[in-house]
């Protein structure tokens, strides 16, 4: 109904109730990591409730979302920190024929068929781990790729991730932190029981576990992580992808044994199905196969774009769950 045509009893009826949702909706976006609306359905109800306050002042309440300090968007309170070394995204392909195209580019583009290193492709967030004389001194998350926030603290309770490493080594080590399903179904076990809405995915669940405020809450999600990469790699002393991923292993550092070298298309395709029918049989989250060019001085000849390395590319799978489904939205009458 337009704010016009409502009595002031629907209006004030209609403003409760957008104002309960959208507060629940804050919470579980910004503190639980686990919106269980879409952004444009939480825009939609937002821009509804600044209209009828605008129109029905009467109703209006300094602890209604739309009078939060910075609006809506209060940041979690976790602090900023900068990638001196901006992590990047993927490029992502979502058929073996375009992944065929992406290996007929890098070929073209080196003069030979290089081997690659195929990866997993972990259904988690990534992380930047800070190691100073073999110290974890700092843990961050990506952010945007640039800007991220400081989780060292909560990175510490993870048993996966070593507080020294092997060897004295300054370096920055890059991985992904995910949620082992069998904690991910105790976590929504536990929040059911508690009245809590469940973690919509392993994903939401880490991410939200991770940027708690609290790190006695992370340490008791059960948190894990793969490492995958180093801008360092002189320091690590690695030649390839391969190569680093086994001495990330002997420093310590937890690497997905699933990683293969592998140079012939046709062997690509059968490791991507292999995975892809294996996918439910695997402890942890994936999302697809990520296909590296191994030898890390074939990477630097690529090089980068503004945002993707031309050297790496991620086959995404079909999504595991049926199309989820769409609700209604029932504006109150
Ligand atoms: C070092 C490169 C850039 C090649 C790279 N980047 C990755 N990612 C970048 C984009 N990322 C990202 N995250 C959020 C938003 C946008 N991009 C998330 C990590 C990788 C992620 C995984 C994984 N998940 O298992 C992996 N085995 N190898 C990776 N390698």
């Amino acid at each position: 109904k337009a704010v016009s045509e409502l009595t002031t009893a629907q209006a004030q009826q209609e403003i409760a109730k957008l104002q309960d949702d959208l507060t629940r909706y804050g919470v579980e976006y910004y503190e639980d990591d686990n919106p269980s609306v879409e952004d444009h359905v939480y825009d939609a109800f937002y821009a509804r409730l600044v209209d009828l306050e605008a129109a029905f002042p009467q109703f209006m309440t300094p602890e209604s979302p739309t009078q939060r300090v910075g609006g809506t968007n209060v940041k979690s309170e976790l602090t900023k920190i900068t990638h001196p070394v901006p992590m990047l995204s993927l490029g992502d392909v979502f058929s073996l024929e375009e992944l065929q195209d992406w290996d007929a580019r890098t070929t073209k583009a080196l003069g030979f068929q290089s081997d690659y290193n195929l990866e997993l492709k972990i259904d988690g967030l990534a992380v930047a781990l800070d190691y100073e004389n073999g110290e974890l001194v700092q843990a961050s998350t990506r952010g945007n790729g640039t800007i991220g926030e400081d989780v060292t603290a909560n990175v510490k309770t993870i048993q996966a991730i070593p507080q020294r490493l092997s060897e004295p080594l300054t370096i920055e080590v890059r991985g992904e932190i995910y949620m082992p399903k069998k904690s991910f179904a105790k976590l929504n076990q536990q929040r059911e029981l508690e009245g809590l809405a469940p973690f919509a995915n392993p994903r939401n669940a880490a991410a939200g576990s991770l940027r708690q405020l609290d790190a006695k809450v992370t340490k008791k999600r059960e948190l894990s992580a793969f490492v995958y990469y180093t801008a360092d790699f002189e320091t690590l002393g690695a030649e390839t992808q391969s190569g680093a991923l086994q001495r990330f292993a002997a420093l310590g550092l937890p690497t997905n044994t699933t990683n293969q070298v592998i140079s012939v298309m046709s062997y690509i395709s059968s490791y991507i199905t292999h995975y892809t029918q294996q996918r439910d049989t695997l402890d942890y989250g994936i999302d697809g196969v990520v296909v590296k060019v191994n030898a890390l001085d074939l990477q630097l000849d690529l090089g980068n774009t503004v945002k993707i390395p031309r050297w790496a590319i991620a086959y995404k799978f079909p999504p595991e769950e049926a199309l989820t489904t769409v609700r209604d939205i029932e504006w109150t009458v």
